[in-house]
């Protein structure tokens, strides 16, 4: 059978499906129209009814869902269909089975669509099963081994414009019936779309593999190590759309969030989720999650591996309860002409009962209260009786606070963390033998700012800023975090992320063999134990559906240098003349890659220029100067969505693919950075159809053999 390629209109079976896809998108409108018009209206008398916050909600609630029922033109609303057993479904009347085959007819197989979202007629009959229902299970598991009811799997092929064009049967009963190889072509035709604008989902052709992992349960945290190109990005995003499917009531209360690399990743990602009907998923990098932007100060590899170090969190710890001293003198209390005192002795012995027992904050609080009380148990000595109000007040009295600012101050993770960055001698006492005197110079600012308020902080404090603020008051945790491109993040990130999700479950994707950041794990059983989920489990994806085979094969000669332990990632597809290498004179590279890009534009889809980010703006300006319409991920993360030529620098090309990329001078991209060869595989695997390599200066020792 055809695939999506545009069966005639006059066939009789797409007639009646496009009926009944013409059918299905009105009762979506009729489903929109309901929510809308039951909105309740909140009018000028309503401010001041006592239920205004709770109607206010209601109302929230109710444009979500009209948002999630909004029809969108261009998204086909099912891509599938069952034909199952009877009683699969619908358990069988036994009356009603005994009536037909009184009959003598076979009862009449049940048939279900699958889509991106349920729709009901106004009868309440499903019209279209939403694909994260057990029902629809079936659709991506079912073989002609284990058919789980299923006779027949319908698949559809749509146009640009999602008309539906094309269908393709897959029987899973009958004798040589079910032909394997369409389901494979299926597939490769879906890869093979010409991109244009961000990710699409991959809801219609689900691989087994992967289904596994996006319909694990909520509790267990998923940890997926696969090649490029496996699926992870989009096996977490469709997780998060399963998860708010089956757990709704719970993410609802406790919040799902998904965390990628950077901005540019996020506005790649951002629509596959709305196209999914979840409108309403924090989407977020590392460094917004911690809610402190690095003000823009850039460090050296070792320093900022350094910081990444899990050792940093003790020093941490240190440092910050070195602020909680012993009293040199107890509290005097005055209340009208009595003096009540409690001795430093006292006071030592508060102190030292709460140190370490709880965070820093609520110690400082429990203190107050506790030499309160002692306060207190001397006024009922004198005959007076003190409540609990006076109780409250002693402990927010000015001698209390003024007692507690010299032995448990108040301090913010700035204050500390500026402190031990410019303090030789208290990062000494603070990291005793947890780092050695050469590690505390790397450590230590060479030129100081005047004050923590005029300190200007990198990405690998925030993490530390973080682990300090969580001593301090302890971070709210949510329900479900996605972490891709986990491989990238050091120690002191993964605790910081970590911690947001301790009481909830995560979903951990990447590959070790990209881990481009300078104090990156390395290995999956430690970057879970700092993100303390180390009873996660690991999977391995290794079949590739972004990257042809001749490509991949070629990046993976990287692998042995870059990550011995990892197996070589398998490509499910071939595409003829996917890879070509062209070695130029230095003076005729920029005028080879302007020729490669208008080349490379005649054909469909997406073209990437990726280049070392130092040479990104030069390749930029030669491609305008020859009349092409490049844009710059550079300078503009809407690049992707609105233009068909981009240029990227290596360090944004992470977690993004092109139908077409031009990979300039690779050696520039190795030498840019201490784990170059890394960032060049990323560059390598980003291309759906083909990559032309275009160089003057000699290419890494493993590539230079020729494809
Ligand atoms: N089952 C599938 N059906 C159709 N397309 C798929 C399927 N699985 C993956 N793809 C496509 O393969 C490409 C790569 O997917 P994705 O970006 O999720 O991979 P990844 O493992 O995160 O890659 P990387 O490690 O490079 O970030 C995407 O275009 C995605 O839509």
């Amino acid at each position: 059978m055809a695939v999506a390629s545009g069966m005639p209109s006059d066939d009789p079976e797409i007639r009646s499906e496009r009926a009944y896809l013409a059918a299905a998108r009105a009762a979506l409108r009729r489903m929109h129209r309901d929510v809308v018009s039951t909105e309740t209206q909140l009018t000028a008398a309503a401010e001041d009814n006592d239920n205004y916050a709770e109607r206010f909600y209601q109302r929230l609630a109710r444009e979500k869902r009209a948002l999630a029922l909004t029809d969108l033109p261009d998204v086909p609303l099912f891509f599938g269909r069952l034909d199952l057993d009877p009683g699969t479904v619908h358990p069988l009347d036994p009356g009603n089975a005994a009536r037909s085959d009184a009959r003598d007819r076979a009862p009449e197989a049940e048939r279900v669509y699958i889509g991106r979202r349920h729709v009901h007629d106004g009868a309440g009959e499903p019209l279209v099963i939403d694909w994260r229902a057990p029902v629809s299970t079936a659709f991506y598991r079912a073989t002609r081994d284990d058919r789980r009811g299923v006779r027949l799997r319908r698949r559809y092929g749509f146009s640009g414009a999602a008309e539906l064009t094309a269908y393709e049967d897959e029987p899973l009963t009958g004798d040589g019936a079910g032909d394997a190889g369409a389901a494979d072509a299926f597939l490769a035709a879906e890869i093979e779309r010409p991109r244009s604008g961000p990710m699409r989902d991959i809801v219609a052709t689900i691989q087994p593999e992967q289904d596994d992992l996006v319909r694990a349960p909520l509790e267990r945290t998923v940890c997926v190590q696969g090649a490029p190109g496996t699926g992870k990005t989009a096996v977490g995003l469709h997780r998060v759309a399963y998860l708010l499917y089956t757990e709704r009531d719970r993410l609802g209360r406790t919040g799902v969030a998904v965390v990628g690399p950077n901005r540019s990743f996020l506005a790649y990602i951002r629509r596959v989720l709305p196209a999914l009907g979840e409108v309403d998923v924090t989407q977020t990098t590392v460094a917004e999650l911690l809610g402190r932007a690095p003000g823009g100060h850039r460090e050296d590899d070792p320093v900022a591996r350094l910081k990444g170090d899990g050792r940093m969190a003790a020093v941490l710890h240190r440092a910050l309860w070195l602020h909680v001293t012993r009293p040199t003198e107890g509290l005097v209390y005055t209340k009208g002409s009595y003096r009540h005192r409690v001795p430093d002795h006292e006071v030592s012995e508060i102190v030292a009962a709460l140190r370490g027992t709880m965070r820093y904050g609520p110690g400082r609080t429990a203190a107050a209260k506790r030499i309160a009380h002692a306060v207190l148990v001397q006024m009922e000595r004198r005959g007076e009786s003190p409540d609990d109000r006076t109780h409250g007040a002693v402990a927010r009295s000015q001698p209390v606070r003024r007692l507690l600012d010299r032995v448990w101050p108040k301090v913010t993770p700035e204050q500390v963390l500026f402190r031990l960055l410019s303090d030789a001698g208290f990062l000494a006492r603070a990291a005793r033998s947890d780092l050695t005197s050469e590690e505390q110079a790397l450590l230590l600012w060479p030129k100081p700012a005047r004050s923590w308020r005029s300190a200007r902080w990198s990405a690998s404090d925030a993490a530390l800023l973080d682990e300090l603020a969580d001593l301090i008051e302890r971070t709210p945790s949510i329900g479900h975090v996605v972490l891709d491109e986990a491989q990238d993040l050091s120690p002191m990130q993964c605790r910081a992320v970590g911690r947001r999700c301790a009481t909830g479950s995560m979903t951990v994707l990447g590959d070790i063999a990209q881990a481009t950041g300078p104090g990156a794990v390395g290995e999956w059983p430690e970057l879970l134990r700092h993100l303390g989920k180390p009873e996660a489990r690991l999977e391995v994806l290794d079949r590739g559906y972004r990257v042809p085979a001749q490509i991949i094969d070629y990046a993976a000669r990287l692998l042995p240098e870059i990550a011995p332990g990892l197996g070589a990632p398998v490509s499910a597809r071939r595409s003829p003349g996917a890879l070509r290498v062209t070695e130029l004179p230095p003076d005729g590279l920029p005028g080879a890659v302007v020729r490669t890009c208008r080349e490379c534009l005649e054909g469909e889809g997406s073209v990437g220029v990726i280049a070392a980010d130092a040479g990104i703006a030069a390749i930029h300006e030669r491609l305008l100067a020859g009349g092409l319409a490049a844009r710059s991920l550079d300078e503009d993360e809407n690049a992707l969505e609105e233009a068909r030529l981009v240029c990227v620098p290596a360090s944004l090309a992470k977690g993004l693919e092109f139908d077409t990329v031009v990979l300039v001078e690779p050696a520039r991209i190795v030498a840019a950075e201490t784990r170059g060869l890394h960032r060049l595989y990323v560059a390598l695997t980003r291309a759906v159809s083909s990559l032309h390599v275009l160089h003057a200066e000699p290419l890494p020792t493993a590539l230079a053999a020729g494809p």
